[in-house]
C-alpha cells in the first residue's frame, strides 16, 4: 500500500474571520472544532501514516488542555508554525518522523473534505507524482483598475481555484521547499511548478470551501449538514 504523511496547517492568524478569542480552526461546525473534521477523517484512512496539525504558538496551551486527549487516540501530532503558511508547513514538513512515500498538505480551515474527494486527489498524484484539488472557476471575471472600475475581463478558459489537498511524491515537495520555502506562495503547488514539474488538476466540490470568513462559516454549516 502506497502511504500518505497529511500536514494540517491551523496556524494562521484568522484575521478575515473577524475578532473573537477564538482562531477559526477552533470554532465549532456541526458538534466539532473546523480542524477536527478533516484531521479525523486523514487519521481513520489506512493509507495515512502520520498526521501533523500545525498550530500558532499562542494557541499551544489552549490546544493542549482541549485537544491532547483527542490527538492522542487518533495518533495526531503537532507541531508549532510560523509566519506565513509557507513557514508551517516547512515546519510541519521537518516535525514527520515516519513520512510516507506521499505528502498530503490540507488546509485545517477546509472541513467538508470527504473521502471519495481524497481517493481521487491521493490516487491521481500517486500516478502522476503531484496533484491538487481545484475548482473551475464558474463565472465571469474581471480586473479591476486602481479607481474601482473595470480595467479587464480575463477569460475564465482553463482557469481553476486552487483548493488542497495538495499532494506531491515525498522527494519532490521536499526538494521544493528546500529551494523555494522563502520564496512568497500562497500554496504549495505554486513551490513545485518553479521545479518544473507537471501537477494534475483534479475537480473538487463547493463542500471544500476554505473557512475564511464568518460569512463562510455559516455557509458551511448549511453545505455539510446531514441530509435530512
Ligand atoms: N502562517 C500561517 C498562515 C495560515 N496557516 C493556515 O493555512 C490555512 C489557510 O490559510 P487562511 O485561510 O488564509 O488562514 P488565516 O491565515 O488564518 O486567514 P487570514 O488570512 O484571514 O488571517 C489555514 O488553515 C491557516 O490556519 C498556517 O498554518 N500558518
Ligand atoms: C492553499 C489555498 O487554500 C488554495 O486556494 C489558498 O492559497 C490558501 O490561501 P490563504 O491566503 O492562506 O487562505
Amino acid at each position: 500500500m502506497i502511504h500518505f504523511s497529511v500536514i494540517l496547517p491551523a496556524a494562521g492568524r484568522s484575521t478575515r474571520f473577524g475578532g473573537g478569542e477564538l482562531k477559526k480552526v477552533f470554532v465549532s461546525l456541526l458538534g466539532q472544532p473546523i480542524w477536527l473534521h478533516s484531521a479525523k477523517r486523514f487519521a481513520a484512512r489506512p493509507d495515512v501514516n502520520e498526521v501533523v496539525v500545525v498550530i500558532s504558538a499562542d494557541d499551544e496551551p489552549y490546544f493542549r488542555e482541549q485537544f491532547a486527549e483527542v490527538c492522542q487516540e487518533n495518533n495526531i501530532r503537532f507541531v508549532l508554525g510560523g509566519e506565513t503558511r509557507t513557514d508551517s508547513i516547512a515546519n510541519g514538513i521537518d516535525a514527520l518522523t515516519n513520512p510516507g512515500d506521499f505528502i498530503a498538505i490540507h488546509d485545517a480551515a477546509r472541513p467538508g473534505i470527504d473521502d471519495a474527494m481524497i481517493d481521487e486527489v491521493f490516487s491521481t498524484a500517486a500516478a502522476s507524482g503531484a496533484a491538487i484539488l481545484a475548482l473551475p472557476v464558474p463565472g465571469t471575471l474581471k480586473r479591476s483598475a486602481a479607481d474601482g472600475t473595470i480595467q479587464a475581463t480575463v477569460p475564465r478558459e482553463g482557469i481553476w481555484e486552487a483548493q488542497t489537498p495538495q499532494v506531491f511524491r515525498r522527494a519532490l515537495i521536499l526538494e521544493a521547499y528546500e529551494k523555494f520555502r522563502h520564496e512568497p506562495a500562497t500554496d504549495d503547488a505554486s513551490l513545485v511548478e518553479r521545479l518544473g514539474h507537471p501537477i494534475q488538476l483534479v475537480k473538487g466540490a463547493l463542500r471544500n470551501l476554505k473557512i475564511t470568513t464568518k460569512e463562510d462559516l455559516e455557509v458551511a454549516q448549511k453545505l455539510l449538514s446531514p441530509e435530512v
